[in-house]
């Protein structure tokens, strides 16, 4: 059938998911078992003269009150889901000659945690995008205003041009040669065979120079002679200390950047904005703010992608995917950004440490998208610049695609350069709406967020895209204490953001949905489910010992209610999780997981936000490791979990571990010197409890008492969590 040459076809669409009213009825039911439990503690108070209990009764029941308000709020999350598709094809079509010009901002930080190797595989996985080059722009923000940095990505640049008609020519996927390189065997196409090992020994040389380089510790004379760029080195004496480094290092106005086989290349720049001691430097919000200014006279493109030094791109065809949601005629106007998930190459079979994130993001993400439009992540996301630079919703927004800069005709690039630098410098945004209204906000360790947020309460909708083949491809924590201090970082960001003037509720206020308003408040109060978290799992066992009961007998039909509670949740999680490509075993690793970080990192992350909201200390970011050496590298793969470091969240694990572990076999002894069938009946789902946890702890008794590697629980630990154990049996009962 013929096309009517005027008919509309959408760039993309939208589909709700299958099987709602089943789930809502699922979750009525919940609901009413919810409801009675409430109803149960509630008339079942311990009341009268002398008994004890009764505080922690009330206790335990202000934490399942917690716990349900969590669950009824995550509802928002899982409601109306809906999936996105693109077509590419009529984006070609309709706009081939008139593509928008995409920035890439990559942001690093530190050459130790975040090696030079690792981020120019990014840099160059960003300029084989299939895209018209003359068309993209990358720019590396370096934080650690790294002269290795710098050389590598020299190096890059003069790589590129080998590399870049090579991925073109056999659309090379991943585009990171290091991801490439090291990926199976790859079939290769006889005209491919040759250039494939040319290429892979102009990599492999690159590679070993750039390591030498970086274990010296400073790049070749030869190199710093040949490069002008070495010299502003020359007055750098610190990382938090130093003028702005601005150097174009493939300038894509000059018909001299081109590759091997004469077609042009990306833009390139190198940036490391001015830091002094005096001045905050806001983190990646600072970087990402002067990469916006900069780019702003270089290239400025309508679009910009912005992604992690680590998270490198696995699909050529993401901009173009993301393109589609900004172009389509009739359903763009709204939308300001379109986030992919993060993906991780360094998963192990059963990902010990749930660093997949399998729930959020192959369920919740999609019913946040449902919502409105699920949070901005700080990586793998598209903006568009005008919105990013605080631009409000107005009726009839139309975003005209065509680019201006300011370069002006015949100026050299060096005196371009100098103009260009001075938005760079720490001074920039004082007194300014820089980090309040314009860009990335400051103040907010979740930085990412809160700037969604404000996005979504400019009256902006966004876009969640997952598409089969994953987009941007990153490292995951490989320990547990790496694992566990993120978690923190963000459970804290979020809290703050609650408390703060951007919280949902105040700033969502007419602004935003009310479902919206839950989907983001859900994620804000991570830190809070932390204390009844860990009151659960310490209270209960302890009483299991001391001989109170705190639930309903086995005979009584209150135990019905809790254990609707505990079989349909626990069968309706794990029913999720294998819908979304789940095994048993890591979903059982990711309970635990779950478990640990409410135990620690939300615990924590709830104190020290107490801490910072009332003035004691300040905002900080602790920068996740990339590396780590070859022993834990090896423990990794074989799953064994890595203690190791002596830190006070690794101290709460092991006394929660030893404690369960206390009362149960207490709790068994006592049966089995007085058995009688009533202390059964009572104590049932105190045991059950106990065990459970017991259970989700293995790791930890095998890190305590059974293993000799460096990964094990360190034995000042252990001490220390027999005295907490200790203190805890002999604490007063209310
Ligand atoms: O002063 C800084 C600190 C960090 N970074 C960069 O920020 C990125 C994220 O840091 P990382 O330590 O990898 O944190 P993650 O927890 O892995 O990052 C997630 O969470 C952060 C917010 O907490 C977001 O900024 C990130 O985009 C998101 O991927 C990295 O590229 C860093 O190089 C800077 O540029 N400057
Ligand atoms: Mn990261």
């Amino acid at each position: 059938m013929a096309i009517a040459k005027d008919e509309y076809l959408p760039l993309f669409e939208t589909k709700e998911a299958k099987g709602r009213v089943a789930y809502r009825l699922f979750a009525v039911s919940m609901l009413l078992a919810i409801c009675m439990v409430v109803v149960y503690r509630v008339k079942h108070v311990p009341t009268g003269e002398g008994t004890q209990g009764r505080w922690v009764w009330i206790g335990i029941f202000v934490a399942e009150l917690w716990f349900s308000l969590s669950w009824f709020i995550q509802q928002s999350l899982r409601w109306n889901p809906v999936y996105r598709y693109t077509f590419k094809d009529r984006l070609s079509h309709r706009y081939e000659k008139e593509l928008p010009g995409v920035d890439i901002f990559i942001c690093t930080a530190d050459p130790q945690v975040e090696p030079p190797i690792m981020v120019i595989n990014t840099v160059l996985s960003m300029m084989a995008y299939d895209y018209p080059p003359e068309k993209l722009s990358v720019y590396l923000s370096d934080d650690g205003g790294s002269e290795l940095m710098f050389y590598a990505m020299l190096e890059a640049a003069r790589f590129s041009k080998h590399w870049l008609p090579f991925c073109k020519q056999f659309k090379v996927e991943p585009p990171s040669p290091a991801a490439y390189f090291s990926g199976q065997s790859h079939p290769l196409h006889p005209d491919m065979a040759k250039h494939y090992s040319s290429i892979k020994t102009l990599y492999k040389e690159m590679e070993n120079r750039i390591k030498i380089v970086t274990e010296v510790g400073r790049a070749p004379e030869e190199i710093r002679m040949e490069h002008k760029g070495f010299l502003e080195w020359d007055t750098v004496s610190s990382p938090r200390d130093h003028q702005t480094i601005l150097e174009i290092l493939i300038d894509g106005k000059d018909s001299n950047a081109v590759d091997m086989e004469g077609q042009p290349l990306p833009t390139l720049v190198y940036m490391a904005r001015e830091k002094r001691p005096q001045y905050h430097h806001y983190f990646k919000a600072g970087a990402m703010n002067a990469l916006i200014r900069v780019s702003s006279k270089i290239s400025n493109s309508p679009i910009i992608l912005n992604v992690d030094c680590d998270m490198y791109s696995n699909n050529l065809d993401s901009v173009r995917d993301a393109l589609c949601f900004f172009m389509d005629e009739k359903k763009s106007h709204k939308i300001a950004f379109v986030q992919y998930p993060q993906s991780f190459n360094n998963i192990t079979k059963n990902d010990l440490y749930g660093n997949y994130l399998r729930v959020n993001y192959e369920v919740e993400f999609f019913g946040m998208d449902g919502c409105g439009g699920t949070l901005y992540i700080g990586t793998g996301c598209f903006h568009r610049r005008d919105i990013l630079c605080g631009r409000k919703y107005t009726e009839g927004y139309k975003r005209d695609w065509k680019i201006e800069n300011d370069r002006i005709a015949g100026e050299s690039l060096i005196a371009f350069v100098e103009r260009v630098k001075g938005l760079a410098d720490c001074t920039y945004d004082e007194n300014t709406q820089w980090g309040k209204e314009m860009g990335i906000m400051y103040g907010c360790p979740v930085e990412d967020v809160i700037t969604g947020l404000r996005i979504h309460c400019r009256g902006w909708k966004s876009v969640y895209f997952n598409p089969a083949k994953a987009s941007f491809v990153g490292v995951a924590p490989m320990t547990l204490d790496q694992g566990l201090v993120q978690h923190k970082r963000w459970s804290e960001g979020h809290l703050q953001l609650f408390l703060s003037r951007n919280c949902p509720f105040w700033q969502g206020h007419g602004m935003i949905n009310i479902g919206h308003q839950l989907a983001y408040v859900y994620h804000d109060l991570w830190a809070t489910y932390g204390p009844p978290a860990v009151y659960y799992m310490v209270i209960p066992p302890l009483f299991l010992l001391k001989g109170i009961p705190l639930f309903p007998k086995i005979s009584s039909p209150w135990l019905l209610p809790f254990a609707y509670l505990i079989i349909a949740n626990s069968t309706y999680s794990l029913a999720e999780y294998l819908c979304c490509g789940g095994s048993l075993q890591s979903w059982w690793n990711d309970k635990r997981i779950w478990i640990y970080r409410r135990a620690t990192s939300y615990l924590f992350g709830t104190v020290e936000t107490m801490l910072k909201v009332s003035g004691f200390t300040k905002s900080a970011f602790v920068i996740t490791a990339k590396v780590v050496d070859e022993d834990v590298m090896k423990r990794y793969e074989q799953e064994i979990m890595e203690f190791g470091t002596n830190s006070p969240m690794l101290s709460v694990l092991t006394t929660i571990a030893l404690l369960n572990l206390f009362c149960m076999f207490g709790a068994i002894t006592r049966f089995f010197l007085h058995p009688c069938t009533d202390d059964f009946e009572t104590w049932s789902l105190q045991i059950l409890l106990c065990t459970l946890v017991v259970a989700i702890n293995l790791p930890i008794y095998q890190g305590l008492f059974f293993r000799k590697d460096n990964g094990r629980i360190p034995s000042s630990i252990l001490s220390k969590s027999i005295v907490l154990v200790v203190i805890a049996f002999m604490l007063p009962i209310y």
